[in-house]
């Protein structure tokens, strides 16, 4: 792909197909257009260059990447009104690429040999995938979790085997999208190998897509940006189609600034409306957590950070070239008759093969009296509650209201309470009554970054929904949407392998369209 830092230096606004946003999705979106020879694409994205950026290539850096940083839009939440009324901070990557670097579910495997069987995953995939190792006591405690508590967590050999349920408690099955010591992501793997046809424009943001002036009607193929260094509105318009691959946040918010939306709302803050969808923004899905910490009695494992880089820097290997995060998850089904399910409230999980929570180490640091301190995540994969996204004001400078609505439902406390219970490091100092977590759960509950749904598909025969099966706009022309804004719920998994995998139908189905 060619980069350019300013809309000026791109020599020509012939482009076929214009992607609006350069992260997990887009980047594969625009470098798969760009496998067509006769196609030009561009892909504009409103942060820099992940080669830019050094952290962001070192995996224990990451935490220096995100909210806070000049990479992340530091977005936070609306009051979360059962979750203690708290307003929480919403990390969302600004730079091309994106920041997610463990492997869920489906993205590759080893044998219980630590080797890879080619039997159930192919290996000839763009993203590196790693089982990232280190030598770690906690990694034999907790294999030894896998004997004792054979029942909650049995011992997960594969992460990818269909029946993600279990602990895997080894490097085995600790999966990382790492490629040689360094993050791989949709601008590591797929954008920086794309072909010259495919443009990127990095450092600008797309304020709207506009209707195309000489088609009139609903055909939305232009792009309205602000670029130069007076920020001068621009408009382009693609020879076939835009694709809006902002993410679950800014692809409602643009749509939205658009006057594609619910036309009372738009109403209310003086946007015209051109197309009257009161599915967009609405139906917000995301993971609940509760984060634990356990001081255990086993010395620190702390190293030397400042050689660590060294050592990075020099060969790309080392604690550096390692996620801060322990390479164990577990995933636990809790059996039908449980706490959650005894009063009639309905399985949520889409199928018997599900896990309800994912156990998540999220790492180790030096506590009290130099012991190790673990830290534990305890995810509810599959939350019932709907958020919404909705504009605060009509500038696209603004960040808009984020409401993803946790623990509105009462079965997603039920479920976090029973995951606390089950967690396989049970707190030292005897039981906590369910009340007294039930509190802490309430208090402390937070996202788990893997929005979804906000310009949610839906089938083709019905009236509700932002986009259709083939990702296209609902009456609208030129326009489709390929993001985590269109899965109609969130994923029992990290979203990385589910986006990618939507984003390369995507791809397939944007190309065969145009085929003659
Ligand atoms: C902190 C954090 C950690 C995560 N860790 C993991 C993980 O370990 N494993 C995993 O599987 N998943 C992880 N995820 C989830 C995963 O990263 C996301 O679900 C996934 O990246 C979503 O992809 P996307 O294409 O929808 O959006 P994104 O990857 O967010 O891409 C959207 C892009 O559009 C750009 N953009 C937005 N607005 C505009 C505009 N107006 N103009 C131009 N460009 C614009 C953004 O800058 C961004 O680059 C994590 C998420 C977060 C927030």
């Amino acid at each position: 792909a060619r980069y350019f830092r300013q809309a000026a230096g791109i020599p020509s606004f012939d482009h076929d197909f214009m992607i609006v946003g350069g992260g997990n999705a887009g980047g594969v979106v625009a470098s798969r257009l760009g496998e067509v020879a006769d196609y030009n694409a561009l892909a504009t994205e409103a942060g820099p260059s992940d080669k830019d950026v050094f952290d962001i290539q070192v995996l224990a850096l990451a935490a220096n990447i995100w909210f806070g940083s000049s990479v992340d839009w530091n977005f936070t939440t609306s009051p979360q009104v059962n979750a203690g009324n708290q307003i929480l901070e919403y990390p969302r990557a600004k730079i091309r690429g994106e920041y997610g670097k463990l492997a869920s579910p489906n993205v590759a495997s080893l044998s219980e040999q630590g080797q890879y069987d080619p039997a159930l995953h192919s290996k000839d995939g763009k993203l590196g995938v790693t089982a990232p190792f280190s030598d770690h006591p906690l990694n034999d405690l907790l294999l030894e979790a896998t004997n004792q508590l054979s029942n909650e967590y049995p011992f997960l050999q594969d992460l990818n085997g269909g029946r993600p349920i279990g602990l895997g408690a080894h490097c085995r099955v600790g999966q990382a999208i790492i490629a040689h010591g360094s993050r791989s992501s949709s601008a590591s793997a797929y954008l920086s190998h794309a072909s010259d046809n495919v443009h990127v424009l990095l450092n600008t943001s797309v304020s709207r897509v506009v209707p195309t002036a000489e088609s009139g009607g609903n055909d939305f193929r232009t792009i309205e940006l602000r670029a130069g260094s007076d920020n001068a509105t621009m408009k382009l318009t693609a020879n076939k189609e835009v694709v809006v691959s902002a993410g679950v946040i800014q692809t409602p918010q643009r749509l939205l600034l658009s006057g594609i939306g619910p036309k009372d709302e738009l109403d209310t803050l003086g946007i015209t409306t051109f197309v009257d969808n009161p599915s967009v923004g609405k139906n917000f899905s995301d993971h609940v957590t509760i984060s634990i910490k356990f001081l255990t009695d086993l010395p620190s494992t702390s190293f030397d950070e400042t050689e660590a880089l060294a050592q990075w820097k020099s060969n790309h290997t080392g604690r550096f070239a390692l996620s801060q995060h322990m390479p164990q998850t577990g995933w636990v089904r809790f059996p039908e008759d449980s706490p959650p399910f005894r009063d009639g409230a309905t399985d949520p999980t889409a199928g018997l093969n599900l896990p309800h929570v994912e156990v998540f180490f999220v790492g180790i640091s030096e506590g009290q009296g130099g012991n190790m301190t673990l830290s534990v995540n305890i995810v509810d994969l599959t939350p019932v509650p709907r958020g919404s996204l909705t504009l605060a004001t009509e500038s696209p400078f603004d960040q808009p209201i984020i409401d993803p609505a946790l623990l509105t439902s009462p079965l997603d406390t039920a479920i976090l309470l029973e995951g606390f219970c089950d967690t396989p490091a049970p707190p030292s100092g005897g039981s906590i009554a369910d009340e007294e977590v039930i509190r802490y759960i309430q208090n402390n509950a937070n996202s788990f970054g893997h929005g979804a749904g906000t310009c949610s598909t839906a089938p083709f025969e019905v009236s509700w929904g932002v986009v259709d099966p083939d990702f296209r706009l609902r009456d609208v022309k030129g326009l489709r949407i390929v993001d985590a804004s269109v899965l109609p719920f969130v994923a029992s998994e990290h979203l990385q392998a589910p986006v990618y995998a939507l984003a390369e139908w995507a791809s397939d189905v944007i190309k065969c369209s145009h085929s003659s």
